[in-house]
């Protein structure tokens, strides 16, 4: 057992109340290593947008237990008092689509994120592009999104996930869009990043491209999560 990275304990979520309430999750178990990549896959409906929600702090869940890193997040109720700066700070978000601000460069798109926690512009700037090296994106640095394929603007994304060096990052469906090779290539750099920083990342996919790429795959199904050994054929 860990004391960092994020462990769920018996976490449920109930959306209402009475007659109309939806036990959306009923009993929820899952832990993430530092460094660790790991699959939540399920049936629509399931329950997986409920979760990341939970987890990222954007809703609350009803019962249960969160703890991350060393710190209890939620117990029966939030034990963070700023939970925008949780969100900013402590958890990062990679979505389907990139999400990229149209009308700033690449760079000021990921040195955004650091610079609304109170970073100097030229301190966020120059932390985007130390993960742009790593992302192989440098070149691009100046480019306006418009200007990047697909592919580089999902990498500009991930640096966005990264660039506050959150412990935690939650992927909801990040190579849906993309063909094989990229999306194996994206779930190969999140692998990387997830050692590199020590991060623990979720990822929500229906994408049976990558599924058998994670070494442990959580399965929810009507709100409870079944902890499956992955195939790991990737990264063996
Ligand atoms: N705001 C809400 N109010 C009431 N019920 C909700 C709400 N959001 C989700 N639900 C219900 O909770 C259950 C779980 O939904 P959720 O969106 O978490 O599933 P999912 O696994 O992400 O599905 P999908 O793969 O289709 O996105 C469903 O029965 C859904 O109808």
């Amino acid at each position: 057992m860990t004391a960092k990275g994020i462990r769920i304990e018996g976490v449920k979520k109930r959306y209402g109340s009475g007659d109309t309430a939806v036990d959306a999750l009923k009993m929820v178990n899952m832990h993430v290593a530092p460094g660790e990549v790991v699959g939540l896959i399920g049936p629509s409906g399931s329950g997986k947008s409920t979760l990341l929600k939970c987890l990222g702090a954007v809703i609350e869940p009803t019962a249960g237990k969160m703890i991350l890193g060393d710190d209890i997040i939620y117990d029966d109720g939030w034990k963070v008092k700023d939970l925008r700066a949780l969100r900013r700070d402590r958890i990062g978000f990679v979505f389907q689509a990139p999400y990229l601000i149209p009308f700033l460069d690449v760079t000021d798109n990921v040195a955004l994120l650091p610079m609304l926690a109170g970073m100097p512009n030229t301190e966020a700037r120059k932390r985007a592009i130390e993960l742009f090296k790593a992302l192989d994106v440098e070149h691009r640095a100046k480019a306006m999104p418009s200007q990047l394929s697909g592919g580089e603007q999902q990498r500009v994304a991930i640096a966005r996930g990264l660039v506050n060096r959150p412990p935690v990052i939650l992927a909801d469906e990040p190579t849906a869009p993309l063909d094989s090779e990229r999306a194996l290539a994206v779930i190969r750099i999140l692998n990387d990043m997830a050692q590199k920083f020590e991060t623990a990342i979720i990822v929500v996919t229906h994408d049976e491209k990558i599924i058998p790429t994670f070494k442990r795959i959580y399965n929810i199904r009507e709100g409870v999560t079944y902890e499956e050994e992955g195939e790991g054929r990737v990264f063996k």
